[in-house]
């Protein structure tokens, strides 16, 4: 993991920035907001941008920026992300959050989540305690990869931490912990899984008719470069095409799952998860609903977003359903 914690002065530079980003008036399109995010980005601490350009470069898996300013005059904990998109209910943080993430990576949503808002936000949702999606709470979030199903998922999933107060874990588990037999291992590289949308996409997305949809082409688990390889896998959201395939699956879920790293993060930290090398979860907990509950605002990045452009023959910030 690789770590930098801001210092008081730099905290005051990215205030100023996000001061200004408001006065400017960016209406909250996906592309122009994400375009002046980039423009702006240039301007955040050299520190912090050295450190995420080498980061990046490094591939790390886990990176997290520490004392990202928060406002102390933070509202309640909004109970679900309709009640946050309502209200705007941490939108200084929003903009801290897609500035910083504009350093490291392309910003862009999903038409299908969160109605294509471009920063989303992730807390306890009633009636989907033990759901499978982020607004969950009493049940184990299991490991995965955002968005497993889609070629343009997050190459960086960013999460800056808003309230955490009793120190739920988000759980992260590496490529690394994959040791497993070398036929167990190839039927991981080999095209024998289907992979499906989560429960957060909502309607109907490109190329799946719903979310049960079997008809998904067959892709690997593992890909890129042999020595440091690169994962797909949600074991909620995917189904081998054969038995073998089941059992490297399983063998896979096991090694992943029996001992994840657990990253805590607290008020103003921002993490950032390389979505190609380590796969994330959380923790259960208790939702209190009570205007103190956990908070992130979460971001995806692209390395490049013209991966997208090409893809839905536009240039959108947003993933077409
Ligand atoms: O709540 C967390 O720590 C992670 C939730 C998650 O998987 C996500 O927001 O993508
Ligand atoms: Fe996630």
């Amino acid at each position: 993991m690789q770590r930098l914690q801001l210092t008081d002065a730099e905290q005051a530079e990215i205030n100023t920035l996000v001061d200004r980003f408001i006065a400017a008036g960016h209406d909250w399109d996906p592309l122009t907001a994400a375009e002046a995010a980039t423009a702006t980005a240039q301007r955040l601490p050299l520190r912090l941008r050295e450190f995420l350009t080498g980061a990046r470069t490094a591939e790390s898996g886990i990176t997290v920026v520490s004392g990202v300013p928060l406002d102390p005059r933070l509202a309640d904990t909004p109970i679900g992300w309709e009640a946050a998109a309502k209200s705007a209910a941490g939108r200084r943080e929003e903009i801290a959050l897609l500035l910083c993430g504009a350093a490291m990576g392309d910003p862009f949503g999903w038409e299908s989540q969160q109605e294509g808002r471009l920063v989303h936000d992730v807390s306890p949702s009633r009636g989907m305690e033990t759901s499978l999606t982020s607004a969950s709470s009493e049940k184990t979030l299991s490991l995965h990869t955002e968005d497993v199903f889609h070629p343009c998922r997050a190459d960086y999933v960013a999460l800056l931490c808003l309230r955490n107060p009793d120190g739920v874990a988000t759980t992260v588990a590496g490529v690394d912990a994959l040791r497993l037999s070398p036929e167990r291992r190839d039927a991981l590289t080999e095209p024998r899984f289907h992979f499906f949308p989560d429960d957060s996409h909502t309607g109907p997305i490109t190329g799946h008719t719903s979310g049960d949809d079997r008809e998904a082409e067959a892709d690997r688990v593992l890909f890129g470069p042999e020595q440091a390889p690169y994962l797909r896998f949600d074991v909620d959201f995917m189904e081998a095409a054969d038995p073998g395939a089941g059992d490297a699956m399983r063998a896979a879920d096991e090694l992943l799952s029996s001992s994840p790293d657990r990253v805590v993060l607290n008020p103003g930290d921002l993490v950032f998860i390389d979505n190609y090398k380590v796969v994330h979860g959380r923790a259960p907990f208790t939702p209190r609903y009570d205007g103190a509950d956990r908070w992130l605002k979460r971001l995806n990045l692209l390395r490049d977003v013209r991966r997208l452009y090409a893809r839905s023959n536009t240039r959108t910030r947003l993933v077409p359903a």
